[in-house]
């Protein structure tokens, strides 16, 4: 399973609390994790194991997206501000519309993202 997972700055510090309440079934599953360079220094410092790509304003949502094109992705799980603005806004929109493209699941938001952790989470213990 690989999962990437984006931040913009104000849901950073969501997206490690989020992350570090899998922590116990991520650290033992088999998942690979990849995220924007900033979000994934963050990730790092949490303790997980990530492979960290550019920032998003440099390009790291553009290759997220190339990812999901590729099919080199399962799930996408994208923690945006929608109370901030964001130079590079049209790469967030294109990392959206090719998600729904390829139809690779994508969570915006806190609840979203934790209903798709559960059920992957549940799976792969499960052996699915
Ligand atoms: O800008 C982002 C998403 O649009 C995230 O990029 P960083 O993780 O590098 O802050």
């Amino acid at each position: 399973m690989r999962i990437a997972l984006i931040a913009h700055d104000g849901k950073k510090a969501d997206m490690v609390h989020f992350l570090s309440g899998f922590k116990d079934r991520l650290l033992g599953a088999d998942i690979r994790l990849f995220a924007t360079g900033t979000t994934g220094s963050h990730i790092e410092r949490a303790g997980f194991e990530v492979e960290k790509l550019m920032s998003g304003p440099y390009g790291g949502d553009a290759q997220i997206a190339a990812m999901a094109a590729e099919k080199k992705l399962d799930l996408v799980i994208f923690f945006r501000d929608p109370l901030d603005k964001h130079p590079h806004e049209p790469d967030v929109q294109m990392l959206m519309r090719i998600c729904d493209v390829h139809n690779i699941p994508l969570a915006t938001n806190l609840a979203s993202a934790k209903l798709m952790f559960k059920q992957i989470t549940t799976d792969l213990h499960n052996g699915k």
